[in-house]
């Protein structure tokens, strides 16, 4: 009763001319009751924000930067004056340096990345540089990477962009805007998604001296010359932080895990997990730079609601996480989540009705209907998407599993499955 023996077990296939077949075993706690404390890397969102501004200010330093691939790529790829730069997976290098390079006379660069980055659309935000004068040209297929950059003075300073498709365009932008002798007056056009993300980088500006305003569809930034030396000290990731809540959710009442470096009063929007987890049991308490996540209750819920617009990465660790519990769910707002590291939906759907889940999607929503059972054996495929491997994991409390190309996660959390043996889920090649 007390002895589960549940465990998952990690397949990676990794090809590269060979198929190399790598399982790692993870068993969870003895008693299903864990007590555990983890430092998790910086903030990859915040890293590469603060990586350009760097690039941008040398007076910037920057403290606790994720050690993520993602952050990696971008801190290389800032390096190059002229030639190819392949950014792999990441979504946020690619667009950020699409404005960077754009605005850097001088250099000129070929932008490009993994296979699934070349079918992520940058057309809005290369329109919109355009419009500002910036010389772009599409190597193979409009809207879509690689694209050549040859780097100009921007001296325009209006500009008009779709917002409802990623906000990283705009964030973009906002990067780059201080350094444009005439700052940027930008008109954001239909819903705003992922809002906090330009939050976020309204906020790094206004740490490094900037001003800025944010009224209704209107941000305008002032022009910079020059910063004061600041230090930019980069909080832990909330979307690796999910994955603990996702854990002490399906634990024991009593488990507690404590996380560091956090802060109440985050930039990134993944904070409203302590919010929505408590209607899991999951109660957060914040001290000086970490929290600490508490199983206080089990979950009396028979089916949650959530609109995640503002949060779209961290909706495949809450449906996993209903799914773990039992309970139904019905998550809107996920619009996104089509034109991300894989599409998310229909990955979730695959992977879920695996597992044996009574789900449905449709293009911006996914419902879950409550279940009792979870199959046991079932090898989860991860699309090359770090998020499916990590949302999944903490599903190894509730039965046997495998998660192929279990190192994905390195896109956002190299030490994750480290991290996870240190909870006592063992953790073996198979
Ligand atoms: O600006 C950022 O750092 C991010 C914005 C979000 O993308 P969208 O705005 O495309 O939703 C998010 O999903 C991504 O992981 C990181
Ligand atoms: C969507 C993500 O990243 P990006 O868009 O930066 O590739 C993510 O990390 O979930």
């Amino acid at each position: 009763m007390y002895l589960l023996t549940s465990r998952i077990v990690l397949l990676q296939n990794t090809i590269i001319k060979e198929i190399k077949t790598l399982k790692l075993h993870l068993s969870k706690h003895p008693n299903n009751h864990i007590t555990a404390s983890i430092q998790i890397t910086g903030s990859k969102s915040e890293s590469n924000r603060s990586l350009l501004l760097r690039a941008l200010y040398p007076e910037i330093s920057i403290e606790n930067l994720s050690n993520s691939d993602d952050a990696q790529v971008m801190e290389k790829g800032l390096q190059v004056e002229n030639g190819v730069v392949d950014i792999h997976h990441a979504g946020t290098a690619m667009r950020f340096l699409t404005g960077y390079f754009a605005s850097q006379e001088g250099k000129e660069v070929t932008l490009t990345g993994s296979q699934r980055m070349t079918e992520r659309p940058v057309k809005v935000l290369v329109e919109a540089l355009r419009s500002l004068g910036a010389d772009i040209a599409y190597e193979k297929n409009e809207g879509y990477p690689p694209i050549r950059i040859k780097g100009k003075k921007l001296v325009k300073n209006r500009v008009s962009l779709p917002a409802n498709i990623s906000s990283q365009y705009i964030s973009s932008l906002l990067l780059i805007a201080p350094s444009l002798e005439n700052g940027l007056e930008l008109e954001l056009i239909g819903k705003i998604t992922s809002v906090p993300y330009i939050k976020m980088t309204l906020g790094l500006l206004s740490q490094i001296g900037v001003a800025s305003t944010f009224e209704d569809n209107i941000i305008t930034v002032s022009p910079k010359a020059k910063v004061a030396p600041t230090v930019l000290t980069v909080e832990s990731d909330w979307s690796s932080a999910s994955y603990y809540y996702s854990i002490v959710a399906l634990s024991d009442v009593g488990s507690e895990i404590k996380l560091s470096a956090y802060k109440k009063d985050s930039l990134q929007g993944d904070g409203v997990l302590s919010d929505i987890y408590t209607d899991f049991g999951v109660e957060t308490s914040f001290s000086n730079n970490y929290i600490l996540l508490k199983k206080t209750a089990d979950c009396e819920l028979t089916t949650v609601n959530c609109d995640l617009a503002n949060a779209p990465d961290i909706a495949q660790t809450i449906a996993v996480t209903c799914f773990g519990l039992g309970i139904g769910c019905h998550l809107t707002g996920l619009h996104t989540l089509k034109i991300k590291e894989t599409d998310r939906l229909e990955a979730l759907h695959t992977e879920l009705t695996k597992l044996g889940a009574d789900i449905s999607v449709t293009d911006k929503a996914l419902t879950l209907r409550p279940s009792t059972s979870i199959k046991k054996d079932v090898a989860i495929d991860t699309y090359n998407d770090h998020r499916m491997a990590m949302a999944f994991a903490p599903l190894a409390l509730k039965t046997c599993l495998v998660i192929n190309d279990a190192e994905v996660v390195s896109k956002s959390y190299p030490d994750f499955w480290k991290d996870l043996k240190s909870l006592l889920f063992d953790v073996n090649e198979i």
